[in-house]
């Protein structure tokens, strides 16, 4: 690879317990790169991306994000890196009694001292770009209706017109499909490509999906039980020998610190979503 790495993990290991969530993982993602992580419920994705902001520190092994050693971040450099990185979620997690382009204006919060309510608290070019972003994700109709009556699609937009106000150089979505209808999850995965590639954003989606996956990534990063187990570019796999990853191995027969195991695996084909 002749890119430094955008994103680098070496022999990344994370324990909860007796659980081991990530277990010797090493990871190099160029900048502009688009991955999906596939695998298991409880196979380390979520705990794999909230390692790249901070959110979760590694037990052993070291995440590189942007040049920045992740573990070492703490207080304001920490705050730095985070503003280079936009997150997305299953939930959305807009603000619902607020309309949709002050949900997508406090993207831009870790610019401005100080929390802002109401949209003219905002200075006026941030209000531009935010309506802007608005009209690239295809709502600026919706501008001024709550964001809490919009529908699942529509608020994921709104979600990720926010995580690019803050012109992030890595866009991180955890399963930002899950909550949706199979056609807006393809109209939500064409359109983070889209965005992506037109700001040469590094992306890594973790999803559910096999086809969705195939279909969207350019790269296929499989974890069974905290391990990667499959790593190649989408073009090159099937989805038979994606499924593989789905067999159950040591993920579908832990047990968590209640004593309850793990939810049942669920691969999906799109058109099979829940
Ligand atoms: N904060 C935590 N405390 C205890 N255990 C945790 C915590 N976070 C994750 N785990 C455990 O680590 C493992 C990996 O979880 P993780 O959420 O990363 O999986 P996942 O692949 O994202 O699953 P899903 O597809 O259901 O979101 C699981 O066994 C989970 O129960």
């Amino acid at each position: 690879m002749h890119h430094p790495a955008a994103i680098q993990l070496d022999t990344l290991t994370k324990r909860y317990g007796a659980t081991v969530a990530l277990d010797d993982v090493t990871l190099d993602i160029a900048p502009g790169e688009q991955t999906v992580l596939l695998g298991l419920s409880g196979s380390g994705k979520s705990t794999l991306l909230r390692h790249l902001n901070g959110l979760e520190r590694a037990d052993s092994g070291s995440v590189s994000v942007l040049g920045v050693h992740v573990d070492a971040a703490r207080g304001r450099s920490l705050r730095q890196l985070r503003s280079r990185i936009g997150f997305v979620f299953q939930q959305f997690e807009l603000v619902g009694p607020r309309t949709v382009l002050e949900n997508v204006l406090t993207g831009a919060l870790s610019e401005l001292r100080g929390p802002r309510l109401g949209l003219l608290a905002y200075p006026k070019a941030l209000r531009i770009r935010a309506a802007e972003l608005l009209a690239e994700v295809g709502l600026e109709e919706r501008a001024f209706q709550r964001a809490d009556t919009l529908s699942g699609g529509q608020q994921q937009r709104v979600a990720i017109a926010r995580a690019l106000m803050q012109e992030p150089e890595i866009l991180l979505a955890d399963e930002p499909v899950a909550s949706l209808d199979p056609e807006s999850s393809q109209q939500i995965m064409a359109l983070i490509q889209e965005l992506a590639e037109r700001r040469h954003l590094t992306v890594v989606c973790s999803l559910h999906q096999v086809d969705l996956a195939l279909a969207w990534g350019s790269r296929i990063v499989g974890l069974q039980a905290g391990r990667v187990v499959l790593d190649a570019p989408a073009r090159d796999l099937d989805e038979a020998s994606v499924m593989a990853i789905y067999k159950r191995g040591a993920a579908g027969k832990r047990a968590d610190s209640t004593g309850e195991t793990q939810r049942a695996p669920q691969p999906e084909l799109s058109g099979a979503a829940a």
